[in-house]
């Protein structure tokens, strides 16, 4: 039934008041007047009448799109900006018209499809499935919460055209988002997002037919997921063990998400027998009760501050953490030799910088190190794993835009045998071919294994770390998020991006800026802006990198690509092959990078007041 006229004019009204943008309007009039919407439109009448503009303007000014880790953002049940059942549904029916469109109608054709444990996700995942039945798919469904890695494993493992995985990683317990993989079982690139989203948009006018899960179960187009997925997968994980050490004693906490079928399950097949779940986030829970914040994100210091206590009370030796969707790992450890027993939680890139040098000398040690090896990072990742992997002889790919796809697609392109590891600044770590992802079960492997070896030879991490900062340098970062939410802040992230691109800061706290790096226009550009701008190759994204008179120095700046945040990337290093102390190296390197760090603050400050 088409809404009375009244509200219509209603909605028009507010567009011209400048209640609600003339996008949103004309979302709103196709969900007030168009068949497939007729579900929703109780609800959109009700926001309507209860004048919650900004909502609505909010949830329809755009259509959500495939960001650095596929279409993420938060839950509203009206809203074409938004998750909602409506949105989930056209995901799921974009990609099925996508493999059809590519394969033929009359291909074959399958899909596995696993999720966390946030609100609405075992409800989207079955969704996802009865759209993609309906679609002709053959359909693998985890009916209980499984992790992101163990998805790319099963894309592979099951020979798949595609993968969905319902999770908003890390996110605030308001979000939802559909991760989408490709038959390699890494997360879709373009042209296929391009594709999607062009089937996304073209399904959004249409009524989305369904198969009812039980016919589905009942005639075999939806499959539940098996056991022997997960055994396949641990195996995978255990299978990319360095070191047979195993004497340690470890906290653990899946932050109320899905890691304890991943990360946990790997630890005790690989033969790390203490290892204590931590009891108070061990429940799988959308609402992250028992986090500081209720955000599940290892990049926050405070979602390790429950399992630090629990260490310290137990005498355990290290304490790993992982995010709901288990593909990120935070790790814990203790100060060394500090006499009230104070532990410290590693940022992105320490984690990344130790895990990588331990694979390289391990593999080194056990005589497996190979000419075509090779690691990957990204252009915002510490420049450290340059350094590292130069003395060791191994090539670097660093020339990567943000996103674990990228990392996973250079891999295909490289050859995936040479394949050493890969990591991120954002707490996302691979070893192995199992997946084209970030592991937290692998990269938790890893850093206990890591742990356990040093242990063994009466070292601390901190000190592995300190030795390797006098081989390489001393090598800081810095991470400034702002979080701007709403049509509103998507405004402001990008007045922000143009202040940096077209009229940025001479100098930081001090340091001089020489150069940017657009990786939009393709251009290098001299900051003084004498000098004729220079061709800049691909890759391209909305990123910025300035650098700096002193090398090592840099910052770059981007847009969140899955969060409404604008990101500063500080990057610092000083040489430490003199005779200075390594104590005193450090806080000069932190100087410079809380001199950045404010001066960035302040122009942001005077950006956003003009
Ligand atoms: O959130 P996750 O764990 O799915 O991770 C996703 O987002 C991260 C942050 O991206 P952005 O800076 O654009 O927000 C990326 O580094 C990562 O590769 C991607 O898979
Ligand atoms: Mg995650």
């Amino acid at each position: 039934m088409p809404p009375a006229n009244d509200v219509l004019e209603r909605l028009a009204q507010a567009e011209s008041e400048g209640l609600i943008s003339a996008s949103a309007a004309a979302n709103i009039r196709r969900w007030l007047t168009e068949p497939p919407f007729e579900k929703y439109r109780p609800r959109l009448l009700e926001d309507i009448e209860a004048g919650r503009w900004k909502t609505l303007d909010d949830a329809f000014y755009a259509v959500l799109e495939f960001g650095t880790g596929g279409r993420r953002g938060k839950m509203y049940p009206v809203g074409t900006n938004v998750l909602n059942e409506r949105t989930m549904a056209e995901s799921a029916r974009g990609l099925a018209d996508y493999i059809i469109k590519r394969k033929g109608i009359d291909s074959s054709r399958s899909c596995v499809i696993a999720r966390d444990t946030r609100h609405n996700s075992p409800e989207f995942a079955q969704l996802c499935a009865r759209v993609l039945a309906a679609a002709g798919f053959k359909v693998y469904l985890f009916a209980e919460p499984r992790s992101t890695p163990l998805l790319s494993f099963a894309v592979r493992h099951l020979k798949c055209d595609a993968g969905i995985m319902i999770t908003a990683s890390h996110n605030a317990p308001s979000d939802n988002g559909f991760k989408c993989y490709a038959a390699n079982g890494g997360q879709v690139i373009p042209p296929d997002d391009e594709g999607i989203i062009d089937c996304v948009r073209e399904a959004s006018d249409r009524e989305i037919p369904e198969t009812p899960f039980e016919k589905g179960i009942a005639d075999g187009s939806i499959v539940l997921g098996g056991a022997d997925v997960d055994d396949g997968y641990i195996a995978a994980v255990v299978g990319e063990s360095v070191s047979p050490a195993r004497d340690l004693s470890i906290v653990y906490t899946p932050m109320h998400g899905v890691g304890e079928t991943s990360v946990a399950a790997a630890l005790s097949k690989a033969g790390f027998t203490q290892v204590n779940i931590l009891a108070s986030q061990r429940t799988p829970d959308g609402d992250f009760p028992n986090i500081p914040g209720h955000v599940s994100n290892p990049e926050i210091p405070k979602t390790l501050e429950a399992s630090i206590a629990e260490a310290k009370a137990t005498g355990a030796e290290l304490v790993l953490g992982s995010d709901p969707d288990a593909d990120r790992i935070g790790v814990a450890v203790p100060v060394s030799g500090d006499p009230k027993g104070a532990w410290t939680t590693l940022d992105g890139n320490k984690i990344g910088a130790l895990l990588a040098a331990f694979v390289m000398k391990q593999t080194k040690a056990m005589g497996r190190l190979r000419s075509d090896h090779y690691l990957v990072t990204t252009m915002v990742t510490t420049q450290m794993a340059r350094a590292l992997a130069q003395r060791e002889g191994v090539r670097v790919e660093d020339d990567l835009l943000v996103g674990f796809k990228w990392i996973g697609q250079r891999i295909d392109e490289m050859g995936p045998a040479g394949f050493l590891f890969g990591f991120e600044e954002s707490h996302g770590y691979l070893k192995g071919t199992h997946v084209r992802d970030k592991d937290a079960a692998v990269a938790a492997l890893l850093f206990a294994e890591l742990a356990a070896t040093v242990k063994d030879r009466k070292q601390t991490i901190l000190e592995y770390l300190d030795d390797l900062y006098r081989d390489v340098g001393h090598f800081a970062e810095t991470l400034i998020n702002k979080t701007l939410e709403g049509r509103e802040g998507a405004t402001q992230i990008k007045t922000l991006m143009t202040a940096f691109r077209e009229n940025p800061p001479r100098q930081l706290g001090g340091v001089e800026l020489a150069e940017v790096y657009d990786y939009k226009t393709h251009e290098i550009r001299s900051v003084s802006g004498t000098e004729k701008p220079r061709p800049l190759p691909q890759p391209s994204g909305d990123l910025l990198i300035f650098h700096t008179q002193e090398p090592g120095t840099r910052v770059a700046v981007r847009p969140s690509g899955t969060e409404p945040k604008i990101k500063f990337y500080l990057f610092a290093r000083t040489d430490t092959s003199g005779t200075e102390p390594l104590e005193r190296i450090k806080e000069k390197t932190f100087q410079r990078l809380d001199g950045i760090s404010k001066a960035i603050e302040q122009y942001i400050q005077d950006v956003l007041k003009t």
